[in-house]
């Protein structure tokens, strides 16, 4: 073992002999068979072995302290992970609206998750209940009867809605065109069964948000809003559908025109999710299935030379062998036209069942003598030229759907119609009983006022027909004006598309995880580095 030149009298001078030794000449790395050892010279020149122990890597701090992070690291990302992924119960929240129709009355709850509103198509439908009877306008001689008839579906919503989100359930009631008429011919009746239904209304848990009459452009705006909410076309600056609406009392078309709107009361501006909609849309009071049946056979009755005897009306709108007894005045029940003086107060309505004449008749019903704009629909009602794709919902779809014509070319609709309206009653009601009567005996007439009136009336061609689809629901929803109308009210649907975080929650979770790991690995290597940069520092200073 060879001496230190540095080594001073009395001073233990230590040196390290490596594996592969170089400079001292000693042979290999071996001292009396000790590897990688270290000897010690006193100055005596006297060998001896150190008092030095070898220490296990694994007990150095800063592997231990490693060991320690990466353990806890692997932990803490085992954890989140198992959280993230549990089945969380989902929060709901719940709205409900009322849709009082001329017809009937219906009950809608909504619900949506708790923490995701304003993101778009999250609101779903849950339920529906149909209050029994007629619609609340037919309460005007006994208004109180129109609260009552809500409770059972009102009841059922309390049912449906957890207990301890009744309080913050809002309640909306929002009636058309039966009660549009109604105020119309007796606005004091129209106003005891809204206090009616709104005293009925506040006896429920709910947060009561009102009961009001929609205007037309209302009902045919929130309809539009309705099915491209669902449809999730809000969010996309691409294309919209059209919505076409078909009620008792009134119809409504809404779209985004490709042509400026000249009429002032039929333009609508929206700003949704930071998107501008200028909307056309037009309500028609009184062309809904029921009231356009009732001036279409006004118009027949009127029309009769002979009214001092019995009038048996021939309607080629209603099957052969189609023979009932009506009164005059359920015809003429209705604000949308004048009464004719008959000497009977009954007739007799015979169907012919004849599909051309049908449709004559029909045309009848629409005035297209006078247009005061580029273009008209009916009654000098200005419509733009009718573009993109449309949705067709209420009597639309029930109509085409039972006559099976949801899917075909216009002319097949027009052949099969008149096969249709040509067949015999008894057939129709053999070939299906347990359709209310009432409802099937008035089909040929309502698909054939659906074919002119988007024929005729809205301008549709066999080109663009298929264009339309009729549609009952889009999803779980139904489609129609009381989801965009409650959308609406929550203010469920921003005018700016709020701000998105960059990365979804469970992302930036694993995502600050894994780089604050990596950050720490990379401390650690820079501190093992450093050590041992100047522990190589001293030796070369040795
Ligand atoms: N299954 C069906 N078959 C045929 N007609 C139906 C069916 N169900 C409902 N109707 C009729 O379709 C029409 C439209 O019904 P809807 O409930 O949409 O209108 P409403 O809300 O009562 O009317 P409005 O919106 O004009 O006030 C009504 O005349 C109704 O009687």
């Amino acid at each position: 073992m060879p001496k230190t030149e540095a080594s001073a009298p009395g001073r233990i001078c230590m040196q390290l002999t490596r594996a592969h030794g170089t400079a001292s000449g000693s042979k290999g790395s071996h001292y009396k068979g000790i590897p990688l050892s270290l000897a010690l010279s006193d100055t005596g020149g006297n060998t001896h072995m150190p008092d030095v122990k070898v220490k296990n890597p694994w007990h150095r701090p800063v592997v231990i302290v490693l060991v320690a992070f990466i353990a806890v690291g692997i932990i803490t990302m085992v954890s989140i992970s198992v959280v993230q992924h549990k089945p969380l119960p989902q929060k709901y929240k719940y709205g409900i609206v009322l849709d009082a129709g001329s017809s009937h009355t219906s009950v809608f709850i909504y619900q949506w998750p708790a923490e995701k509103e304003n993101n778009t198509g999250m609101v779903q439908q849950l339920h529906t209940c149909n209050v029994k009877g007629k619609g609340i306008s037919s309460y005007s001689a006994n208004p109180n009867g129109a609260g009552t008839s809500l409770q059972e579906c009102m009841d059922e919503a309390k049912q449906k809605i957890p207990a301890h989100r009744h309080s913050e359930t809002p309640v909306y009631l929002g009636a058309t065109a039966g009660m549009r008429l109604l105020k119309m011919e007796d606005d004091p009746a129209s106003e005891k069964v809204l206090v009616s239904v709104e005293r009925s209304l506040k006896t429920y848990p709910f947060s009561y948000q009102g009961a009001r009459i929609l205007s037309g452009q209302e009902e045919g705006a929130f309809g539009w809003i309705t099915v491209n909410y669902l449809n999730e076309n809000l969010r996309k600056p691409t294309g919209t559908l059209g919505a076409l609406d078909l009620g008792g009392a009134s119809t409504q078309i809404t779209f985004v025109p490709q042509q400026e709107i000249e009429s002032y009361d039929n333009s609508i501006d929206f700003r949704l999710y930071g998107n501008d909609y200028q909307l056309y849309t037009h309500s028609f009071l009184c062309y809904g299935k029921d009231q356009v049946l009732k001036l279409s056979m006004g118009e027949k009755l009127r029309s009769t030379p002979d009214k001092t005897h019995h009038i048996e009306l021939k309607d080629p709108c209603f099957h052969p062998g189609y023979n009932l007894s009506k009164t005059v005045q359920s015809v003429f029940d209705t604000p949308c036209m004048q009464t004719v003086n008959m000497q009977n107060e009954t007739f007799t309505h015979v169907g012919t069942g004849n599909w051309v004449q049908c449709q004559e008749s029909i045309r009848k019903v629409f005035n297209t003598s006078h247009c005061p704009y580029s273009s008209c629909s009916f009654n000098g009602v200005f419509l733009p030229s009718v573009d993109g794709n449309f949705g067709a919902f209420s009597a639309f779809y029930f109509v085409m759907d039972f006559l099976n014509l949801t899917n075909d070319s216009f002319d097949k609709t027009k052949q099969k119609l008149m096969t249709y309206c040509s067949t015999p009653w008894k057939k129709i009601v053999e070939n299906h009983p347990r359709i209310k009567e009432k409802y099937l005996s008035e089909y040929c007439f309502a698909g054939t006022y659906i074919l002119t009136l988007l024929e005729d009336g809205y301008k549709f061609t066999p080109e663009n027909w298929n264009d339309i689809k009729f549609i009952k629901k889009i999803g779980d929803s139904d489609a129609g004006w009381t989801l965009g109308y409650m959308l609406n009210l929550t203010n469920m649907i921003p005018a700016e598309d709020p701000d998105t975080p960059l990365m979804p929650h469970g992302g930036y979770v694993t995502f600050m995880l894994l780089f604050s790991l990596l950050i720490v690995v990379l401390l650690l290597m820079a501190y093992m580095y450093f050590r041992r940069s100047t522990r190589s520092g001293q030796k070369d200073i040795v």
